[in-house]
């Protein structure tokens, strides 16, 4: 640690400056002071050297000397950027190269000593700004902490940030085949390496809050808020819900343990308690349920049902082969007596806070009772979404048979799947029709719901309607796939699902589209977390370092050597006040930064000054994140174990 004091009362005396080797190359020699304070009290009294930063590297524009203990202090740029000689090592692409940090998030209210860039003064989120990769980029000589030139291409992994700390590259980073090796091959598709990209050569130097993904332009900077760097409000709600209804237990609800299958905690999830037996031909209970192994599935009872025919159950087998999207997987089924009845059970995935369509469709909204039909957009992405799931469930020579509006559930915004396959395979086994029967039905089933969801009613009879009258306020194209739905074939048995597929192509690549923003969508808040759970780790880690209290009277442990340094830093980053007013700084934007940078542990200096005011410590995030891990290492020693991965 070159540039770090300890305690010393005299250690803010401005330094001297560095001996000239010849006359003239003082004055093109910027002034050390300068470099280190901001100025030089003997430039008026003889010191030979420049005090104009503009004729060598451009300084910081904050050079001032402030108070101890703000966080406007001075800046310190690293000798290693300045000293004279050593700037040839720079190269001029080098030099002009924008370094990887989103504006608006790297300067806070911090001290820091920036490396080449100039930062706005404040943490204003509304100036966060695109990272644009540099095409051109010349990283063969950058500078190391000690000033010298050093390789600086080194593979980046950004999940161990001490390679990026402590070791320089050594080939270009390239964030797309960094994953390849990581990834599914189900991701490849989407993913595949990109030989020509131009990487951004530079090593990322720390992990800050990058505005990656769609951006709303239209946002006037003061709605852009600290919320910008969490997940979106509704999505949070959303998750909550979902994850507090996945664990809702209900000891009242007076429902059985299914012992023998290894289900406990039902809850009930119908919220209609006048059970008609008008879809399966036996009255139907939904429950929640969670098993031994941790896991939380639906089991569909089937009131009263008596299995004559062990035959039927064996369908379920064929059922695990449908994998898609639009259908909730079936797991299992089974007949029981633990509800006092002999019940058949049929076990399914759980997708929290569901609805079904009819619930969520047919349910009266205005105060006249009605809801408004059903918007075709909305129509076509189910359209495309059930039309998929028929294809898979038709692809394994079975029929979906039960398209109901009260068993197609929404598990997300516009996203239906079908929640009581097999059941009308078991209940019906002994009827033994022919499959291409069934499938045949279930376009005419299929044209039913849309038509039911498109004229908002749920009780429509198909014979005798004619689907352009009703359907006026749709699209030729809507009433023409419905007709086609709903149309028995010239020659029976000869429509099929992917005829129907290509006559709706178009829509497909709408509804793909969507849902490709979506993805988006989802990826950038999920980028938004991604910083918060490090931090998280990082902060727990400190938290167990600074001021311990059982250690109070143990000065080695606090006030000594890396200990001191976190406790500083600590005060440096949570405890910052206003340089001018002297107030407490509640920065967020200055915590993450700080926090970042520290986790990173990038070879930026700040300045760290002691609470009485006395000592200050020039020290990098690198030598702080060393202090850290070396720290953390002995109170696992004390501890007497392995705290766990941080
Ligand atoms: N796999 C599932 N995951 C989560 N919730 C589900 C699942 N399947 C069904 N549900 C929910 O269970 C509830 C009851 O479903 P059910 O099929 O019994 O509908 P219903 O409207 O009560 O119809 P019915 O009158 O025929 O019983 C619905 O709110 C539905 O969203």
């Amino acid at each position: 640690m070159a540039s770090t004091r300890f305690n010393q009362p005299d250690q803010r005396k401005v330094a001297s400056s560095p001996r000239p080797k010849g006359r003239e190359n003082a004055k093109d020699t910027l002034c050390r002071n300068v470099l280190i304070y901001g100025h030089c009290r003997y430039e008026d009294q003889g010191c030979a050297f420049n005090h104009d930063p503009n004729k060598t590297l451009s300084p910081p524009s904050d050079m001032t000397t402030k108070k101890a203990l703000s966080v406007d202090s001075p800046a310190f740029t690293p000798a290693t950027l300045s000293v004279p000689g050593k700037t040839s090592a720079i190269s001029s692409q080098a030099a002009n190269a924008a370094p990887f940090t989103p504006r608006g998030l790297a300067s806070g209210t911090t001290t820091p000593i920036p490396q080449i860039e100039t930062e706005p003064a404040t943490f204003n989120p509304a100036q966060i700004k695109e990272f644009t990769p540099q095409q051109t980029y010349d990283v063969s000589t950058n500078l190391n902490a000690n000033g010298t030139a050093i390789d600086t291409q080194m593979p980046y992994d950004p999940f161990s940030m001490s390679t990026v700390a402590d070791a320089m590259p050594s080939a270009p980073y390239n964030p797309y085949l960094q994953d390849n090796t990581a990834m599914p091959s189900n991701g490849a598709a989407y993913y595949q390496a990109q030989p020509s990209y131009a990487a951004p050569a530079q090593p990322l130097q720390y992990h800050l809050y990058a505005p990656i993904g769609p951006h709303r332009e239209d946002l006037t900077p003061y709605q852009r808020t600290v919320h910008d760097f969490f997940i979106s409000n509704e999505l949070r709600e959303e998750l909550q819900k979902k994850s507090e209804a996945t664990r809702q237990v209900m000891p009242t609800a007076g429902l059985p343990r299914l012992d023998r299958e290894k289900f406990h905690s039902l809850v009930p999830l119908d919220t209609n308690n006048n059970k008609s037996a008008a879809v399966f031909g036996f009255p139907s209970w939904v429950y929640k349920a969670q098993k031994e192994d941790g896991k939380y599935y639906v089991l569909r009872r089937l009131e009263g049902f008596r299995l004559s025919n062990a035959g039927a159950i064996a369908k379920i087998k064929e059922w695990k082969h449908v994998y898609n999207g639009g259908v909730v997987s079936v797991v299992n089924a089974f007949t029981t007596q633990a509800f006092g009845d002999s019940s058949l059970i049929f076990v399914y995935n759980y997708h929290p806070m569901s609805k079904t369509l009819a619930e969520y469709h047919f349910a009266p909204t205005n105060r006249y009772g009605h809801r408004a039909p059903a918007n075709e957009q909305v129509l076509w992405s189910y359209v495309v979404q059930i039309a998929s799931a028929i294809k898979a469930v038709h692809g394994n020579h079975l029929a979906v048979r039960c398209l109901d509006a009260s068993k197609v559930i929404l598990t997300e915004k516009n996203r239906v799947r079908l929640s009581a396959c097999a059941v009308l395979d078991v209940v019906q086994f002994e009827a033994n029709r022919p499959m291409q029967e069934l499938q045949q039905e279930d376009f005419l089933l299929f044209g039913r719901l849309m038509l039911s969801l498109a004229s908002n009613n749920p009780h429509i009879i198909t014979a005798k309607i004619s689907v352009d009258g009703l359907l006026r306020a749709y699209t030729p194209d809507f009433r023409s796939a419905i007709s086609w739905l709903l149309t028995p074939a010239h020659i029976p048995g000869s429509k099929n699902i992917t005829d129907f597929l290509a006559s709706i192509s178009s829509h497909l690549v709408t509804s793909y589209d969507m849902v490709l923003h979506a993805e988006d969508a989802l990826r950038t808040d999920l980028y938004r977390e991604l910083e918060n759970g490090r931090l998280v780790r990082l902060l727990t880690k400190l938290d167990f370092i600074n001021e311990r209290p059982e250690y109070e009277g143990d000065m080695k442990w606090s006030e000594y050597g890396e200990r001191y340094i976190l406790k500083l830093f600590r005060d440096y980053v949570f405890h910052a006040i206003d340089a001018e007013t002297r107030r407490p700084k509640l920065d967020l934007g200055h915590v993450l930064v700080c926090l970042n940078k520290l986790d990173a542990g990038t070879n930026e200096q700040i300045r760290l000054d002691s609470q009485d005011g006395v000592s200050s410590i020039i020290v990098t995030y690198k030598e702080l994140k060393k202090q850290a891990i070396l720290a953390f290492a002995d109170l696992e020693k004390r501890a007497g174990a392995k705290g766990g991965r941080y």
